[in-house]
């Protein structure tokens, strides 16, 4: 086997519920493991190793420490305990208002985005087209950031953030804001990089698109992680041990058999769920 890409060892991340940073005695006291009064574990002894070329599926229901793991390994969120050892660059399609500047024109954004992740200049001028071209704001290249919609400033980040040259993609659920079309694309990006040989991380609801993109499943409950196996296994736990979505989910498919049946949809179009975006972050 060959090294992994990312090494996560016994990773923990405590927050504090009503304190947004931790206090210089926490901070002095921070070799403890436990929990103080008022704080929990976004992330508890989490431990595992990614592969070159894996693609990758974290599920879990809201707030349950799927955004947080992404945010140790793009290495914005520091582990209280444990290590993470990440072997290349990553490209992270999460929190799409982190990296960009509202007062700041799209071109700006576009120029400073790139070049935080290490492109020059000259790739980003080579580049820059392209860009505007796929994320189709031509007409707001001079426009403030703050001023996009945004289901516009997802498609500038997710445009800005596919372009970059890394191994690792990070992806959170960000782009549900896009429209289908634009969400086609950016699946269809996907699918290019991962067959370039890329890893990916993605956080999704969505069975369809968990199962399109990934081979192997991490299931987050309360922190921890719970199983860690097959895609399709993970998403089965998942869906089984969520009631109310397993429901759902048993209703959309009968919907699907329904529509299918009476010729208003194709095998191709089944996916077409609300679910099926994903959640972005620069
Ligand atoms: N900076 C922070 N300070 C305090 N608590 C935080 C912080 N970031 C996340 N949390 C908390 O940690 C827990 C896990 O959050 P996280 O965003 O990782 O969940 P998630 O699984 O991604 O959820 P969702 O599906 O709703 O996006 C939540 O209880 C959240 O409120």
């Amino acid at each position: 086997m060959t090294e992994p890409i990312i090494s996560v060892q016994n990773v923990s991340v405590r927050f504090h519920r009503s304190r947004r940073h931790r206090s210089v005695r926490d901070l002095i006291f921070k070799g403890q493991s436990g929990v103080r009064a008022g704080e929990f574990f976004g992330l508890r002894h989490i431990s595992f190793d990614v592969q070159p070329g894996e693609a990758i599926g974290v599920v879990g229901r809201n707030g349950q420490g799927k955004s947080t793991l992404l945010k140790t390994i793009a290495g914005v969120l520091i582990p209280d305990e444990g290590r993470v050892v990440v072997n290349g660059g990553v490209a992270p399609l999460i929190e799409i208002t982190g990296g960009f500047v509202g007062d700041l024109t799209v071109r700006d954004n576009i120029y400073l985005a790139a070049g935080l992740h290490g492109m020059s200049k000259k790739e980003i001028a080579a580049s820059f087209d392209e860009i505007v071209e796929f994320a189709e704001i031509e007409d707001f290249v001079d426009t403030p950031y703050k001023h996009l919609s945004s289901g516009m400033k997802v498609r500038v980040a997710f445009s800005v953030v596919s372009r970059l040259d890394e191994p690792i993609l990070l992806v959170d659920e960000v782009l549900a804001v896009g429209d289908r079309a634009f969400r086609e694309k950016c699946f269809e990006r996907i699918d290019e990089m991962l067959s370039n040989g890329r890893t990916l991380f993605m956080v999704s609801h969505s069975e369809a698109n968990l199962t399109r993109f990934c081979s192997r499943g991490l299931y987050l409950r309360e922190g921890q992680l719970i199983l860690d196996g097959p895609i399709q296994d993970v998403v089965d736990q998942y869906f089984s041990d969520s009631g109310d979505e397993a429901a759902l989910r048993r209703r959309h498919e009968r919907r699907m058999r329904r529509m299918r049946k009476l010729g208003l949809l194709s095998d191709d179009d089944e996916e077409d769920d609300e679910e099926d975006g994903l959640r972005t972050v620069v």
